[in-house]
C-alpha cells in the first residue's frame, strides 16, 4: 500500500483524490488531517476487536463451533528436500513392480497400519495428513514417527489445499490412492457438525477432483462406514440393504460419499472402491472409540456409561480387528482395476465398488467391557443407561461374503484376541514413555 506524503511536501498542486475537482491546500490538509485521525482511529477501534476475539473467545466455543480449527500446519509443505522426501518414500522396492500409494489420513489408526503393511511389501507410499486435535495430537505424531522408521513420509498438509495435491501428482505418479482421511466418530457429529463438512465431503471432492484431472488416473480405495445402515434392521448387514435411513451427521456423510463415489466413477471413469469398517480396533486405535475410553476410565478407577436399548435391549458392535482390517484394504486396493479415463474425460466403463468389512461376529458392549475388566484386572464402574438420541445405531452385524468371493477376505481374531493385542499395547505406550492418555 502506498504511503501518504507528509504533511510538509504537500502543495497545491497535489493531485486532488477525486479527479476533476479542485481542492485549496488548507481545505486538503484539514481533510487530510482529519481522514488521519478516523483511519487511526478505526484501525484502533479494528486491532482492539481482534485482540479481544483472540484472547477473550471462550475455549469451548473454539473448539466445538470451528471446523478449521482442527487444521494445523497446512502450509508446512515444499522445497527441495521436502520434494526428494515424497519421491524417496513413493518409490517401489526394486524388483517389485508394485503399486505407488498416496495414502490420506497416514497418521490416524487404520493409515497408519495400512502405510506401514504396504511398505513392508516392497509397495511405495506417501501419507497425507493435517494432524488435527479432534483427539491427542502427540499420538498421531507416534505414529508418524513409527512410520517414519519404515521409511513413510507423511506430509503436512490437509486434503482441502488442491494445490498440494496437485503438486503431490506432478512429483509422483501414484497408482492408486487409498483414501482414509475423514473426520470420524459418531457422536462428534453433534458438537461440530461442520468439520464433518469439510472433511468427509469438500475433502474428498477435492481429493477426486484432482485424480480426475491428472493423468494417469489412480485407482481410489477409501473409507467408507458400517454406520451408512443407520435405521436398518435386516441382519447382517449386506451390500445391497437399504442405506437411506442414517442416524448421525457422520453416517449421512458417509453415505454421501458413496453417492459422489458413483458420479465420479459415472462421469470421469474413476476407479472407486468404498468400503464399510465395522468398529475397527486395536493397538495404535483412536482414543475417542468406546474400547479405547473405557480401558482409560476403567484404569483410573472413573465411571464408564454403558448403553442400553429399549427395554434393556442389548447393544452390540461387530467389532473387526485392525489385522484383518488391513488385509481388506490390501485385498482391495489388489483388486482395484484401473481407472479408465485420461485429461478429465471418460474413455470407458470404470470399477465402482463397495465392501463390507467386519468380523461377521456382533458382541454386546456388556461382553466388551467384561473382557477389558479381566485384562486389566480391575473392576469398572459402570452406569447402564439408556442409549442416548446421539446418532449411535443399537446393533450391527456384516455379512462379508461380497469381500470374501472378491479377495478372500477372512477375519481371523475374535474380541478377546483382539483386546488382550490392545491392552498390551495401551500399558506400554501410556505408561513407558509417561504420554498422558489424553
Ligand atoms: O463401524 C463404524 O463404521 C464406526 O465405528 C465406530 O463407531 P461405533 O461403532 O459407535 O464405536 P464406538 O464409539 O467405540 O462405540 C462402540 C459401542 O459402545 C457404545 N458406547 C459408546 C460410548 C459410551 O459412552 N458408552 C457406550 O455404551 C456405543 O453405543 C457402541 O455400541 C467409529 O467411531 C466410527 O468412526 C466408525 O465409522
Amino acid at each position: 500500500m502506498s504511503q501518504p506524503k507528509p504533511m510538509s511536501h504537500m502543495d497545491d498542486n497535489d493531485i486532488p483524490s477525486t479527479p476533476g475537482k479542485f481542492k485549496s491546500s488548507y481545505i486538503h490538509r484539514l481533510r487530510y488531517n482529519f481522514s488521519l485521525t478516523k483511519v487511526t482511529v478505526w484501525a484502533l477501534v479494528f486491532f482492539g476487536l481482534i485482540f479481544l476475539s483472540v484472547f477473550f473467545r471462550s475455549p469451548s466455543s473454539s473448539k466445538s463451533d470451528d471446523p478449521t480449527r482442527r487444521a494445523l500446519g497446512t502450509n508446512n509443505w515444499g522445497g527441495p528436500t521436502w520434494e526428494k522426501r515424497v519421491r524417496t518414500s513413493a518409490r517401489v522396492r526394486s524388483g517389485k513392480g508394485g503399486m505407488s500409494v498416496l495414502v490420506t489420513g497416514a497418521a490416524g489408526f487404520v493409515g497408519t497400519h495400512v502405510s506401514a503393511a504396504l511398505k513392508r511389501r516392497g509397495d511405495g507410499v506417501v501419507g497425507i495428513d493435517n494432524f488435527n486435535d479432534y483427539y491427542d495430537p502427540t499420538l498421531k505424531r507416534s505414529r508418524q514417527a513409527l512410520l517414519e522408521r519404515s521409511g513413510v513420509f507423511i506430509v503436512e498438509g490437509d486434503i482441502n489445499d488442491m494445490t498440494l495435491l496437485k503438486k503431490l501428482f506432478e512429483l509422483v505418479t501414484f497408482t492408486h490412492v487409498l483414501h482414509l482421511a475423514a473426520q470420524a466418530g459418531v457422536r462428534y457429529a453433534m458438537v461440530n457438525p461442520l468439520s464433518y463438512v469439510h472433511s468427509n465431503l469438500a475433502g474428498f471432492v477435492s481429493l477426486l477432483e484432482v485424480c480426475k484431472s491428472v493423468n494417469p488416473q489412480p485407482a481410489i480405495v477409501w473409507a467408507s462406514s458400517s454406520s451408512v445402515y443407520g435405521l436398518n434392521t435386516k441382519v447382517p448387514f449386506s451390500e445391497k440393504d437399504r442405506t437411506d435411513q442414517p442416524a448421525s451427521l457422520y453416517a449421512a456423510t458417509k453415505k454421501a460419499g458413496e453417492e459422489i463415489a458413483h458420479t465420479y466413477n459415472h462421469i470421469y471413469g474413476l476407479s472407486l472402491t468404498g468400503l464399510r469398517f465395522f468398529t475397527v480396533y486395536g493397538p495404535w486405535g483412536r482414543p475417542d472409540m468406546a474400547y479405547f475410553f473405557f480401558t482409560k476410565a476403567i484404569l483410573k478407577g472413573k465411571a464408564i456409561s454403558i448403553f442400553e436399548g429399549p427395554n434393556h435391549g442389548t447393544v452390540a458392535r461387530d467389532f473387526t480387528y485392525i489385522d484383518d482390517i488391513v488385509k481388506g484394504c490390501l485385498g482391495s486396493l489388489d483388486t482395484a482395476e484401473k481407472s479408465t479415463g485420461s485429461g478429465g474425460k471418460k474413455k470407458g466403463p470404470a470399477q465402482l465398488r463397495v465392501f463390507n468389512l467386519g468380523n461377521t461376529s456382533p458382541v454386546p458392549v456388556t461382553d466388551l467391557v467384561g473382557i477389558l475388566e479381566k485384562l486389566l484386572k480391575v473392576k469398572a464402574k459402570k452406569n447402564v443407561m439408556q442409549l442416548p438420541r446421539n446418532g449411535d445405531v443399537p446393533y450391527t452385524h456384516a455379512n462379508i461374503s461380497y469381500a470374501k468371493r472378491e479377495f478372500g477376505y477372512k477375519p481371523t481374531t475374535d474380541l478377546e484376541t483382539g483386546l488382550k493385542k490392545f491392552v498390551k499395547w495401551y500399558l506400554n505406550y501410556y505408561s513407558a514413555g509417561k504420554k498422558s492418555s489424553g
